[in-house]
């Protein structure tokens, strides 16, 4: 399973590179790696296993976090968190968007940064986007919310963008145009 010291932190080269695109169909080692990537989001939403491994809780982590340059990521909103996407995606791709943004009005965090970075991070409001399963099979989604977010951070992330990329570094809480908050 996948522990905290597997997760690599800012400064790592791996975080800033392009992760490359899953032959498919999967392998055996790709599809591991997957379900590993989806046992970790699952298992840092458990209090039992929290306190058992000293996970820090995430809604969602991708490969280049444990230092594997491929495209795959895993989502899961536990049923009682109000949000409705469990996915492991391979390959993803955004292939429309909306022209309004949103962003969390909490700001951003992420397991591979171990500090906090105040700011708004502009995101697309509204996306469609495709990736194939562990099945090789392609799915495609219309997400809004916090998994739209979720999913543009973890795509960021096989990019070699880090969420503090996007911040104003002028002023961090600058108004975004057309965007609204999300709590
Ligand atoms: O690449 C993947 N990561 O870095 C894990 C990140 C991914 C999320 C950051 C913003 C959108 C996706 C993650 O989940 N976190 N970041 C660090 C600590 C907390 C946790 C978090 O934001 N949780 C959360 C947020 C809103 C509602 C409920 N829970
Ligand atoms: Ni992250």
């Amino acid at each position: 399973m996948i522990l905290m010291k597997d997760i690599i932190r800012e400064g790592h080269p791996t975080l800033r590179e392009r992760a490359k695109d899953v032959e498919l169909p999967l392998s055996a080692e790709d599809k591991k790696l997957a379900e590993d990537l989806m046992e970790y989001v699952v298992n840092s939403q458990n209090e039992e296993m929290i306190e058992k491994y000293d996970l820090r809780p995430g809604v969602g982590i991708a490969a280049p976090q444990i230092n594997v340059a491929k495209r795959i990521f895993a989502i899961h909103f536990d049923e009682d968190s109000g949000e409705d996407l469990s996915i492991i995606a391979i390959n993803p791709k955004i292939v429309s968007h909306s022209v309004e943004k949103a962003y969390l009005a909490s700001g951003e965090g992420c397991l591979s940064v171990d500090r906090s970075i105040p700011g708004y991070v502009p995101r697309y409001a509204r996306i469609t986007v495709k990736a194939f399963d562990l099945e090789g099979k392609e799915f495609k989604l219309r997400l809004k919310g916090l998994p739209a977010i979720a999913f543009q951070h973890e795509l960021d992330h096989l990019n070699g963008v880090m969420f503090f990329d996007h911040i104003n570094p002028d002023n961090p809480f600058a108004e975004i145009e057309n965007a609204t908050p999300i709590s």
